[in-house]
């Protein structure tokens, strides 16, 4: 694993103030997501399995983590927080919003918990040919955080084919406009939750963004998912 702390986050902040996402090349190795795909296959890790096609999510298969969570996604999720918890401030000063969030990441957790939000929400997915993601937000309950990362564990155009990320970004009164990523096995991609503020001429307002996944048209496809705030 790269070393976060070192990261170009002057840089990474940027992106995501003009974008609402950042791409990080080469934060985990070959070998790292390998061993991450891997752990799909063991089933003592996992608190919950959903098929996404049973809740019209759209065609694949997730995991959820269960505490303790595997060394490596643990790691992560505490170093990739405090950056992120520094910008999110920033954030939600910005649009006036009421909130602030800890600088280290157990804090966010034990507020989750006293919320009664206390399900990890860490999750590997995998998409065979024909899998796919629908639009969505990953909000758990009335906390959240307002960025969260994804890992594609998978090389495209090696490991599968298509399975692109997907953004849209909807400003108040206008149709949605999307982003299409394909990040490399290892990238990290960091992107927001809910919405980005966006200057106005009357200060700041909310683009509110989604993701999701298209059509995976061969191959399979891994991600690890690592979501902040904890779920009801
Ligand atoms: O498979 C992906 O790239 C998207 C996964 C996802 O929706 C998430 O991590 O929240
Ligand atoms: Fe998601």
């Amino acid at each position: 694993m790269e070393d976060i702390v070192a990261m170009p986050w002057e840089s990474i902040y940027t992106a995501l103030n003009e974008k609402g996402y950042a791409l990080l090349p080469q934060v985990l190795s070959a070998d790292e997501c390998r061993h991450l795909s891997g752990l799909y296959a063991d089933p003592d890790l996992y608190r919950n399995t959903i098929n996404m096609q049973r809740y019209r999510f759209g065609k694949g298969e997730y995991k959820y983590f269960n505490y303790p969570l595997p060394p490596t996604i643990q790691v992560l999720r505490e170093m990739l927080y405090t950056p992120l918890a520094k910008l999110a401030n920033a954030w939600m000063q910005k649009l006036g919003m009421d909130i602030t969030y800890p600088g280290d990441h157990k804090a966010l957790v034990a507020h989750c918990h006293d919320h009664d939000q206390p399900r990890p929400t860490p999750l590997i997915l995998r998409y065979e040919a024909g899998g796919f993601n629908t639009l969505h937000q990953d909000l758990y309950g009335a906390v959240y955080f307002p960025f969260q990362v994804v890992f594609v564990l998978s090389q495209a155009g090696k490991d599968h084919e298509g399975g692109e990320f997907v953004l849209t970004e909807q400003v108040p009164r206008a149709q949605s406009k999307a982003e299409v990523l394909q990040p490399n096995q290892g990238d990290a991609l960091i992107f927001t939750t809910n919405f980005r503020p966006v200057k106005g001429s009357r200060g700041y307002y909310r683009a509110t963004m989604k993701h999701g996944v298209s059509e995976v048209k061969s191959g399979v496809r891994y991600s690890l998912g690592i979501i902040f705030h904890d779920a009801a």
